[in-house]
Parts: C-alpha cells; structure tokens; sequence
C-alpha cells in the first residue's frame, strides 16, 4: 500500500531503482510458471525467509538468482509497469530506471528481448500512469571490462532509448577507473552518466567516478561522510547523490534506520534524494523510505519538500518537464 505523501507538494521523481530489484516474489512465481522455469523454493514463504542479507555480495546473489525467470519481452514489460504502477500509487511522477543486460544476455536472453519490453513500458509511462520516465543501462563492475565494451557497443547499435549508463554490482575491488573508457564511449554517444561509489567502497571511489568517469550524480555515496574535502567538494559542485536508506539498513551500511544520517547530510548541504533501490528486497518503495524516515529520524516536511525538489532537479528529464513537476501541485 502506498503511503500518503499529501504533505509533499512537490512531487517526486526516482533516481535509482533497478528495474530487476522491483521484481516481487509473488511475480517471480508467476513468471517461473509462464516461462516452465523450476525455482529452488518451496513457496512464497520459503522465499520470503532468504530475504536477510549480510552485505551487498549475499543479496547480489538472490538478486541474479532470482532473475532466471525474466524471459521474454513480455516479461521485462510486466515487470517495469509493475514497478510504474507502485511507483504512481506513492508519488513518483518521473523515474530513471536502471536495468543490467549483462546479467540476462549472460543466460542466453537476447539484449533484444529485454530491451522492447523496458522500451515498451517506458514509451507508455505518461499514458498508463502519468508518470515521465527513462533508462540507464547499468555495467556490472564485477563482470570483465571488454564485456562491458562489447554491451554498450550492441546497445548503442539497437538505438533503445536509454538515456544514461551507470555502475553497479560488487563495488570493493572493483573500482571506477576501470571502466574510464567505456563511460568516455557512452558520454561521447549522449548519454548521461551515473556511478554507483561510496555504498560499500572507500570515499577513494566517488573521486574516481567524478574526475575518471566524468559522473553527474553518485548513486549512494553516503561513505563520502568519512572525507570532510569531498563532502566540501560534492556541496560546492552540487553533486547529486542518490541515497538510499532502507537499502543501507538491509545491507547493513547503517546498522539502524534511526542512525541514518541523511538529516545531516541536509543540513550539510549535500544534494541528497532519496530512493528504494530494489525495493522489493530491501522492505518497500520510495514513498516506504520517506515515510519510516519520519517516524525514525524525525524527518520533517521541509526536509522531505527539500528532498523532493532535489530530485527534480537531479533528474535528467528536460527543462520543460523540470519546470512542469516543479510547479508542483496544491496542498491537500
Ligand atoms: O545497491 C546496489 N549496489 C550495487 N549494485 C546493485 N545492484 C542492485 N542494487 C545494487
Ligand atoms: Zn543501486
């Protein structure tokens, strides 16, 4: 059920979910019985009770596991208007979505299939559920650098309508610079590039992806805390960082959400928003993070108008959808 967000009256746009971290158990046996696949879970509850998670690496592993029942064109599409529909219901009127075709080409699903089915639920968003929306194809930074090349090379042949890349999967050990030459590829060819540094990894990583990988927002980045100079820089330059809380806690970058320090990271200045991530593995939706931020840390309504229109203006949507969501509308 999506929380009231009335208090809000700038509504919100999303900046980081994975459009394959929105897949609910309940579709993930739908789809297994669509597509034949036979799923090494009793029931719902059996797979329910493998949500608990140590670190990023043990829910990587139930993230891609779970994944095996993503097909067909028609099921990436369920699983975006899915996401859309929750996302409506909580407030969202414009999401950037990630997707990781690495891990489906990697088991045999053409790139093709996957991408007419987000290009389909994303061509459709403003119509089905007014919500503006787009794609940022995210390389899994644990997976070989010539893989990631020969990715963006077939994505930007296919002409999807992607907008940005991004980074993600296993972080320590994997650092940005890495990938410096595939990100200089895909900025060359338009898109707008996104990383995601500082979750699990060393303030080191958020320097990397701005100054190697030329990043215009951080996805996490709550560690650039531990580097009073970095913190200095990302207020000066208004660097977005797209903050995740219930993530941090299920992941255990924060032992509590009530020691969550987004209320600091507000009050320092840092252009923070806030996001699910993968919400159906981390406990709910943006509107969910919001609202057990409230009750957590006090949260305040200027502070979540503030996150609000900091997520507007970090969006990459035109101006003139900017200034439309920006207008707001009226309290309740
Ligand atoms: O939080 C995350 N971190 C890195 N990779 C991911 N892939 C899905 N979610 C995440
Ligand atoms: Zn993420």
């Amino acid at each position: 059920m999506a929380n009231d967000v009335a208090a809000t009256t700038t509504p919100l746009a999303e900046l980081h979910m994975h459009v394959e971290g929105s897949l609910e158990p309940e579709l993930i046996f739908e789809l297994a019985q669509r597509n034949r696949v036979t799923l090494p879970y009793r029931d719902l509850d059996d797979l329910r009770s493998r949500y608990e998670f140590t670190d990023l690496q043990s829910f990587l592993d139930l993230y891609f596991a779970n994944m095996s029942v993503l097909r067909t064109a028609a099921d990436f599409a369920d699983l975006t208007r899915a996401y859309f529909a929750r996302a409506a219901a909580g407030g969202v009127r414009h999401a950037e979505i990630f997707f990781n075709p690495q891990a489906h080409t990697a088991r045999g699903v053409p790139l093709g299939e996957v991408l007419d089915g987000l290009g389909d639920a994303v061509a459709a968003s403003e119509a089905e559920f007014s919500l503006s929306s787009g794609l940022i194809v995210g390389i899994l930074r644990d997976r070989p650098v010539p893989e990631a090349d020969a990715m963006l090379t077939d994505l930007l042949a296919s002409g999807a309508p992607v907008i940005g890349i991004g980074l993600d999967s296993a972080e320590v050990g994997n650092p940005p610079s890495l990938f410096a030459d595939v990100f200089a590829r895909a900025r060359a060819a338009g898109l707008h590039a996104v990383a995601h540094a500082g979750e699990e990894g060393p303030p080191d990583y958020i320097r990397q992806a701005l100054d190697l990988l030329g990043v215009e927002r951080i996805d996490h980045g709550i560690r650039c805390l531990e580097d009073e100079d970095l913190v200095d820089r990302l207020v000066r330059d208004r660097v977005p960082l797209t903050v995740c809380p219930l993530s941090n806690v299920r992941l255990r970058v924060v032992d509590r959400l009530a020691d969550h320090p987004i209320r600091a990271m507000l009050a320092r200045g840092l252009a923070v928003t806030v996001n699910s991530d993968d919400p159906a593995y981390f406990g709910g939706y943006v509107d969910d993070n919001l609202a057990q931020l409230r009750d957590a840390v006090g949260l305040t309504d200027a502070e979540r108008e503030t996150l609000a229109r900091n997520s507007i203006e970090a969006s990459f949507a035109s101006a003139a959808r900017k200034a439309e969501l920006l207008g707001g509308r009226p309290a309740r």
